[in-house]
């Protein structure tokens, strides 16, 4: 199973968008936090941002909604030119409408946990989605540590995912670095949300290659990825 490593526009200069989007070209989507300041207590960018950022670089866009009113709003993400777009389960009204809609306009659809919202009751809506994102931080913040209470989560996810037979990807985001990334391949992610350990670095592109090779090497020991 191939890894996917994602770096984390929150981390990088704001005032230098398009050239921070292309010092990461060869990852294999770029991550982009849309905060309203209400569903996170901070605020980032919207739509037109997105817009720009989709004809600034080839790499597609992954946009995590950190908003209310995601029903109203994801939409929208998909015609700015998001070749992903999550909406948190908690904001959502009617979630299974949502990723319909969103598959139906092209884009894939994900749906996010909080650290406190369990995956179980969504068991029967993961077949309506093309990715699950476990959030391993507070929604809000790049620069978090990591939260290992979140592996259980990883593992029963991962155990749904195998148990029904579905090709979700399954993200992590919050705190994956080079000390944290292991662990959560390990326990069933394969797709990497990093902030401030991709923009952080003094080669950003240098260290998506080295945690795709860690959280290769990681997998490739993993037993739920030896399972298939
Ligand atoms: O969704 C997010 C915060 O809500 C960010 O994507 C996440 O925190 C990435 O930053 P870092 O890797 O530095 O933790």
């Amino acid at each position: 199973m191939a890894v996917q490593i994602n770096p984390s526009i929150l981390s990088a200069d704001f005032s230098r968008l398009a050239q921070e989007a292309k010092a990461v070209e060869g990852a294999d989507w770029l991550h982009v936090d849309v905060m309203d300041n209400h569903f996170v207590p901070n605020l980032t960018l919207g739509v037109p941002i997105v817009e720009s950022l989709a004809r600034a670089t080839d790499t597609p866009l992954d946009c995590h909604l950190m908003i209310q009113d995601a029903d109203r709003w994801a939409p929208q993400y998909v015609e700015a030119g998001a070749g992903s777009v999550t909406f948190h389960a908690e904001a959502a009204a009617a979630p299974v409408r949502l990723a319909r809609e969103i598959r139906a306009m092209g884009a894939r659809a994900s749906m996010a946990l909080k650290p406190a919202t369990p995956i179980e009751p969504f068991e029967d809506l993961l077949p309506e989605l093309d990715m699950l994102l476990i959030m391993t931080v507070e929604p809000g913040f790049g620069g978090q540590a990591f939260l290992d209470i979140m592996l259980p989560k990883i593992r029963r996810t991962r155990e749904l995912i195998s148990k029904h037979g579905l090709e979700l990807w399954l993200q992590v985001d919050g705190g994956v670095s080079a000390s944290t990334i292991e662990r959560c391949a390990e326990a069933g992610a394969d797709v990497f949300v990093a902030g401030s350990a991709v923009y952080g670095a003094s080669d950003p592109a240098q260290a998506v290659r080295a945690l795709r090779t860690q959280a290769q090497a990681a997998t490739a020991q993993a037993a739920w990825a030896c399972d298939h």
